[in-house]
């Protein structure tokens, strides 16, 4: 057993099941796992397997039928709504497939809101924006709009947002399904480098074998269970 003070993230017998017409959905069942500071994990299966279930229930944007959630040994099984965003604003950075950038706003503007809405303001927010554009080489493209850039470009700005508030845990569902081959490994690199110099854990969820491949260990899920473990 893992000593649970080592751990970020706890997750323990947790299961969610959706309604559907007069079916129940099984989506996640009985998920057992912890993830430590630094570590990058990935959950690979077939479609529909539970993937996106699991990081949505760690990120709060859903919630579970039954079993606990503990993030940092704070339990956020039962957390409200309003405790929910206040975690993602103080713990959480999340990285989407569609990038989601708001396309009226500047490069460096989009990066700067999770800072703004912490209530940071002033050179700090400025220098903490340079330095994470800077990280995923986006720094000379602060005052483009989303839609001036590639597909990989968004995907770094989005990276860029989702450490800019420090966050302890960064989770990623299918963030190279809208790239090429290329860019995708690029972003790869950078779910793989990042963490060492902001110290993050990330969690993945991927379909692609090479993403996979970049974490320090891969879950295989099926049928909305943890099947095994293959470590790096
Ligand atoms: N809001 C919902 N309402 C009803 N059923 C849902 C809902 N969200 C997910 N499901 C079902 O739960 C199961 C798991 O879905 P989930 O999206 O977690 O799988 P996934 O492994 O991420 O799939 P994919 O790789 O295709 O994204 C699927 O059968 C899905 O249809």
């Amino acid at each position: 057993m893992q000593d649970p003070a080592n751990m970020l993230v706890q997750v323990q017998n947790l299961s969610k099941a959706y309604r559907r017409g007069q079916t129940i959905v099984s989506a996640l069942q009985d998920v057992t796992l912890g993830v430590k500071a630094g570590e990058f994990c990935a959950f690979v299966g077939p479609s529909g397997c539970g993937k996106s279930t699991l990081l949505n229930l760690i990120g709060g944007l859903d919630r579970p039928t039954s079993g606990a959630i503990a993030i940092e040994n704070r339990p956020v099984t039962h957390a409200s709504a309003t405790e929910w965003t206040r975690l993602r604003r103080e713990l959480i950075g999340i990285v989407f497939q569609a990038f989601h950038l708001i396309p009226g706003l500047t490069v460096g503007e989009n990066v700067a809101l999770p800072l703004l809405l912490r209530g940071e303001r002033g050179a700090a927010v400025a220098e903490r924006v340079n330095e994470v554009l800077a990280a995923v080489r986006m720094d000379r493209r602060r005052s483009h709009r989303p839609g001036e850039l590639s597909g990989g470009e968004q995907q770094r700005v989005a990276i860029a947002r989702a450490i800019v508030h420090r966050p302890r845990l960064v989770l990623a569902d299918e963030p190279t399904g809208n790239l090429d081959s290329k860019q995708g490994a690029d972003i790869v690199s950078l779910f793989r480098t990042l963490p060492q110099r902001f110290g993050h854990s990330v969690l993945l969820v991927t379909h692609s074998e090479s993403a996979a491949d970049a974490a320090d260990y891969v879950w295989h899920m099926r049928d909305g269970r943890l099947v095994n473990c293959v470590r790096h």
